[in-house]
């Protein structure tokens, strides 16, 4: 089975190109060959999958599994790759690209230089506030600061979808955290649920945070795009930052603009890493 891997900021991914081949002939178990694809010793390792098929309503359509082998509706990280590799293949018919995704069809603009793409904004849609759509059980709306207790401590979160659902808590410093405790805890907390990805926020300046992430269905990871853009609409509702910030992520930045449209931007690379054929049938 050939494949390609490529990676946004380190949060990597398979790709698998299923383009001219039906989706709906059911042949292919998705979340099974996540689980397998993306671990680390046994398969080829990743994030997660990523599955190039076509589009009635859009130029491509884009599905993620997580490496647990849940589908998420979106990936930030992972669409930005997946634009550069339809443009590579010259799948692309409309300016801006449009990508179908299980969080509806969101466009997408490519810095292309001497035919190479060196990066991609996604226009990520209106970030969801109401507690049921997002869905957590919370209070008020949008649910700003609301208390969560995990392990024993209380923390206060915001809760933010961009498609997916994020719990972002903001933080003094990294060093008193206990991440890998922590994360997984508030992950699969009966607040959400259907789990949710968990963003750590440092606040540098109003116009720059950094960011640690454990992700849904996969855990840390190096970054998190629709965390960075949740977590910058959360930081502007609790009024700690403007409306475009760098966020620092451990695998590098990202740049977000929440628009006075309501719409998120955010504005990164995407970058290939390898291709292959897996043996491991
Ligand atoms: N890394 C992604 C998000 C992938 C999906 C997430 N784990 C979920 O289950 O919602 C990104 O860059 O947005």
């Amino acid at each position: 089975m050939e494949f390609i891997k490529m990676q946004g900021l380190g949060n990597d991914f398979i790709f698998l190109d299923r383009f001219s081949v039906s989706d709906e002939d059911g042949t292919e178990d998705y979340p099974e060959l996540a689980r397998k694809l993306c671990h680390r010793q046994f398969g080829i390792g990743g994030d997660g999958l990523i599955v190039v098929l076509p589009s009635k309503v859009a130029d491509a359509r884009m599905r993620i599994f997580n490496s647990d082998g849940s589908e998420p509706e979106m990936c930030g990280n992972g669409i930005r790759c997946f634009a550069r590799y339809i443009y590579d293949q010259g799948l692309i018919i409309s300016d801006p690209m449009l990508v179908e995704t299980g969080a509806g069809v969101l466009k997408l603009k490519l810095f292309i230089k001497e035919g190479q793409v060196q990066g991609v904004q996604v226009d990520m849609g209106e970030p969801i506030l109401r507690a049921d759509l997002i869905p957590v059980l919370g209070e008020g709306e949008p649910v700003v600061g609301q208390s969560i207790e995990v392990l024993g401590q209380k923390y206060l979160f915001t809760a933010v979808s961009m498609g997916n659902p994020h719990c972002v808590i903001f933080v003094e410093d990294f060093s008193a955290l206990d991440f890998d405790r922590v994360g997984p805890a508030i992950e699969k907390h009966s607040l959400f649920p259907r789990k949710t990805n968990v963003e750590f926020i440092q606040i540098n300046s109003p116009q720059e945070i950094t960011m640690k992430v454990w992700e849904r269905g996969a855990g840390p990871t190096l970054a998190c795009g629709t965390g960075a853009c949740a977590s910058v609409v959360a930081a502007i509702l609790n009024n700690k930052t403007e409306r475009i910030v760098t966020v620092h992520l451990p695998g590098g930045d990202l740049l977000i603009e929440w628009g006075l449209d309501n719409r998120v931007y955010m504005t990164g690379p995407g970058n290939y890493v390898f291709k292959g054929e897996w043996l491991g049938l």
